[in-house]
Parts: structure tokens; sequence; C-alpha cells
């Protein structure tokens, strides 16, 4: 995000106040605005004010503040507004079984061995900072420690596309991920990007499962949700008819209270629990479709 300086002096009346915001505008480095107003307070005080790209010459104003008779001019720098940025250099690294999912300004700390994970901070959920992303990312380290190798993994609710992109850090698969929030699924490109996983991982904006690309893909034999109660219980006669027998699907977004309706609604569609982890408030459920005996 480009800085902004800005310079403001005051005057005791209109008339130079208004001939020092003109000779503002000819200053060079040119201010990209400059403001002339009355501050309200009955006092009879102007205020002139200009905003700057580049830091202003401040010899230059005190001389123009001389020549109209105004107080010296105050010249601040802006503080940086894009919090984006800040939350991003602020974010520190986190640990979830094999992965390290990390930003760019901590490269140099990747464990050796771990599985990396570059999630640059932006508008999408999934730096694995929050429970329910730890918890998916545990779970599917647990399942592969177990043994299970994915063949055919979707990420419905993607996100960052952390689960889909730690999903194929560990297998040789496709995944698909989707998002019902088009800037998410931009953001997911952009990480898919970085970590050089965009010809593995296809992303695509849909709500649940509902797009033809997905369903050309079904049956999978994990399927990764992290998205709130409700939206989960909605979505399990969808992800019984989309799991193959004996897929894994790892749930999450679900507070503590409300995992047993989760169970249950999952139970009902011959999906069954395997496992569960609470980290804070927030459950994420392992649970199986019943394979044929
Ligand atoms: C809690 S975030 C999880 C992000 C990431 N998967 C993670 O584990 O960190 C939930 C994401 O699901 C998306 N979402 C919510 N309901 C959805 C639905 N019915 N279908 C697809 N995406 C959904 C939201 O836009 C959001 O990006």
């Amino acid at each position: 995000m480009p800085k902004t300086w800005t310079a403001f002096t005051k005057l005791s009346a209109k008339d130079p106040a208004e001939s020092l915001g003109e000779a503002m505008e000819e200053l060079e480095p040119e201010p990209s605005g400059v403001g002339v107003f009355e501050i309200e307070d009955g006092s009879g005080t102007w205020e002139v004010g200009g905003y700057f790209t580049e830091p202003p010459d401040e010899i230059e104003l005190a001389l123009l503040a001389a020549a109209y008779g105004a107080q010296d001019f105050v010249v601040s720098e802006v503080p940086d507004t894009d919090w984006v940025d800040k939350v991003r250099r602020e974010l520190t690294p986190v640990e979830a079984g094999r992965f390290f999912v990390y930003g760019s300004h901590d490269a140099d700390k990747v464990p050796e061995g771990a599985e990396p994970l570059l999630i640059e901070a932006a508008m999408a959920f999934g730096t694995g900072h929050h429970g329910t992303t730890l918890g998916c990312l545990r779970a599917l380290d647990r399942l592969a420690t177990g043994g299970f190798t994915g063949r055919n993994v979707a990420d419905i609710g993607c996100g960052t596309a952390v689960l889909a992109m730690g999903a194929a850090r560990i297998w040789n698969d496709a995944i698909i991920a989707s998002d019902i929030d088009e800037v998410a699924v931009e953001v997911a490109e952009a990480n898919l990007r970085a970590n050089d996983l965009l010809g593995r991982v296809h992303c695509v904006e849909a709500t649940g499962f509902d797009h033809p690309e997905i369903a050309a893909r079904a049956p999978f034999d994990l399927v990764f949700a992290n998205i709130l109660k409700q939206p989960l219980i909605d979505l399990a006669p969808d992800m019984a008819k989309h799991l193959q027998p004996g897929g894994y699907a790892i749930l999450s977004g679900i507070l503590t209270r409300q995992a047993d309706e989760v169970i249950e609604v999952y139970a009902r569609n011959g999906i069954n629990l395997v496992n569960r982890e609470e980290i804070g408030d927030w459950v994420t459920l392992t649970i199986q479709r019943a394979a044929p005996e």
C-alpha cells in the first residue's frame, strides 16, 4: 500500500488560507490533494492541509507558511492502514501434526521433515490458527499415519485451500476444492500457485457438492468440510451420496455442545464417528461411511 503524508497549518482568516491552499498546489513534490476549511469552533480559524504520496519538502512548507502568515506546518506520515499486510506480518507459524503452516516472512523457519503449507493471510479463512483448521489438519495427519491414502479428495468450503494443500502434500492425487465465496476461490488459487500446487488442486465456486466438476469426480474417499453446524447438517444426505463406502469425512466448524447432533444426523445417513478432537470450544469429527459387509 502506498504511503501518505499530510501537512496541516492554521490561519486566522479565510483569504490568506485560500491563497495558501492555491500556493500549496504548486509545491514540488506535488500534493495529491489540498483542502481549505474553517474549523467549526467559532474561533474563525482556518485550516489548510495537503496530502502527499512522497515526503513533502519541509523547508518549502516553512517558507510558504511564513509568506502567508500561517503557523508552521505539522507534517505527519499516515500510519500504514493495510491491516491485511499488518496481520500477515504478525502471524506466527502453526504446527499441526506433520504440517507447518507459515507466511512467507517465516520461510526460513520451516523445520526439516515438516510438510510446508505457505499461507499468506488474506480475505479468506484458514491460516491454521483457528481450532477448526488445526483440528482438520491433525485429523488428516492421523488418517495418514494410520495408513490411509486419499486417492480422490474433495475440500468443501476450502477458504485458503489449506486442507486441500495438506492432502496434496502427502498424497499424489488430484484434489477438488470449492467455496461458496468467490473471493475465497481467488485467495485459494493464489495460495495454490505460491505452493506450486495449482496443477494438483482445482478450485471451483460452489455451494456444497453442487457443481458439475465435483459431481463428475465423485465418489470421494476423503471429504473435508469445515463449514459450521447447520450447513454440515444440511450437507449430510449429499455427503452420503458423494462418499464412497469406507470413505472418510473430516468435519469441523462445530461447537462442543453441537457435536452430538451432527454425529447423530450423519449416523442416520450411514456415516459413523471414528474420532473426535476438541480444541478450545471447537470439535473436529472424523467419520466414515459404512462399507458393505
Ligand atoms: C471455517 S472456513 C474453513 C476454511 C478452511 N477449509 C479451513 O479449514 O481453514 C469455512 C469456509 O467455507 C465456506 N462455506 C461456507 N458454507 C459453504 C457451503 N455450503 N459450501 C461451500 N463453501 C461454504 C466459507 O465461505 C468459508 O470460506
